[in-house]
């Protein structure tokens, strides 16, 4: 992959770069700006060496239209504290406003242009509206800096397309993020576990076909476990299922029994009414979820027998919450298995933490960042690269 190196001098040119800011917010609150400080090193880099920096990122999935909850502003009110010098939001992706922050720029400024996920053309599939975009980003730039890794396995204009217009580079994070990774993705050092949860559920069954044929043991939470209960004709409640899912989890189920990949399941399940009601119902048998329930935490058997499961490892990587763990009440899931991960790291295995919600939880939830070997900034990306993938975002980047 070409580097910062290969643009030249920068001093006095506009420097395009895609960072991933899809920070977890209450509100207006960014409540872990881990994305953000991982996005410090290049900006620091390229506005240090007298670039005029533009950077382009997306928060969320607000589909195509601008929506207020899903504005970068509190983004550029973080960057500008973390970096030390007022960061200018445009208030558009291209437009007016764009160009005008963009021409405002003095060497060595950062300026942000609002959620490129506003402009429908950024996540389309028709190449030809995401190249249109793609050409009104790069008019506004001279060079395209790629460092947005949680993002780089999408195939979006401001992520793939961009590139192709510019000079193009990877970014320090994109970086340090495919040679830490590097070391899971030959050959792993075994028993390797793959742990996986969170609400993407219909993107992250995807990686699973493959994984059967990687990993040893696949442990299984969050709300990726409904759609694997079903699969086995267990009744899930209220709970996040992806139904159109279920006949190619029973395939999944039986590959990994073909292939002598052992599929754990949790035990008992945290359940709660509705997803927002006060206080959870109790803990119930994974095989007898009320029909009027939703699962929203692994519990407390399970999270044992997690933590069990990855004891004896020498690989791990883990994408994705085992539950709600934004609530206190559905956070003991997710405790115990990242406890049983930094227990295998201290014993020598290799751990991988993927995912923006993943990595957060790992600090909102107390734990030293040094008990992993490497917290990555993007979930699904890291998976794709696990499973030895090519990702549009790196191979355009070659
Ligand atoms: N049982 C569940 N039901 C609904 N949402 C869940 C459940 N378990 C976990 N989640 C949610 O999943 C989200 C994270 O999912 P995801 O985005 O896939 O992870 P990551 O960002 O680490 O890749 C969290 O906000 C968490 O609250
Ligand atoms: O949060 C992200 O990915 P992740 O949840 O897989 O870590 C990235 O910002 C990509 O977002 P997307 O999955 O809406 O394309």
């Amino acid at each position: 992959m070409k580097t910062i190196d290969s643009l030249g001098e920068v001093r006095g040119k506009r420097v395009l770069v895609r960072s991933d800011f899809n920070v977890p917010l209450d509100g207006t609150t960014i409540t872990d700006d881990g994305r953000i400080r991982a996005a410090l090193p290049t900006l620091r880099r390229l506005a240090d060496a007298g670039a005029r920096v533009v950077v382009t990122a997306h928060l969320g999935r607000p589909k195509g239209e601008p929506k207020p909850e899903f504005s970068l502003a509190p983004v550029a009110a973080r960057l500008g504290e973390l970096l030390g010098a007022p960061v200018a939001l445009a208030e558009d992706v291209t437009g007016p406003s764009a160009q005008k922050v963009v021409g405002d720029l003095a060497d060595g400024q950062v300026a942000l242009l609002e959620n490129v996920r506003f402009d429908a053309r950024e996540t389309s599939k028709d190449d030809a509206e995401r190249a249109q975009l793609a050409g009104e980003l790069a008019a506004l730039a001279d060079a395209f800096v790629s460092d947005g890794f949680g993002v780089v396995h999408r195939k979006q204009a401001s992520v793939y397309d961009v590139a192709q217009l510019l000079p193009a580079a990877a970014g320090e994070l994109v970086l340090k993020e495919v040679e830490s990774l590097s070391r899971a993705t030959g050959d792993p050092e075994r028993p390797y576990a793959v742990v996986l949860g969170g609400s993407k559920v219909s993107d992250k069954l995807g990686v699973i076909a493959n994984l059967l044929t990687k990993a040893d043991r696949l442990l299984i939470g969050g709300g990726m476990v409904f759609t694997f209960l079903a699969a086995k004709g267990l009744e899930v409640g209220t709970s996040l299922l992806e139904k159109d899912q279920i006949d190619t989890v029973k395939g999944y189920l039986a590959t990994a029994e073909e292939n002598g990949v052992e599929i754990v399941l949790p035990t008992d399940i945290v359940v709660a009414d509705a997803f927002d009601a006060p206080a959870p119902a109790g803990v119930v048998a994974a095989d007898a979820i009320p029909a009027d329930k939703i699962g929203l935490d692994i519990g407390p058997a399970s999270g044992e027998l997690f933590a069990a499961k990855l004891a004896d490892t020498r690989t791990i990587a883990w994408n994705g919450p085992m539950g709600v763990f934004e609530r206190a009440d559905y956070a003991a899931g997710t405790t115990a298995v990242a406890q049983g991960i930094v227990d295998a790291t201290a014993k020598g295995a290799f751990s991988i933490v993927g995912g923006g919600d993943s990595a957060a939880a790992v600090r909102v939830l107390g734990f030293d960042e040094a008990g992993f070997s490497h917290i990555s900034t993007g979930g699904g990306a890291s998976l794709e690269l696990l499973e030895g993938k090519e990702l549009p975002g790196l191979t355009v980047l070659s």
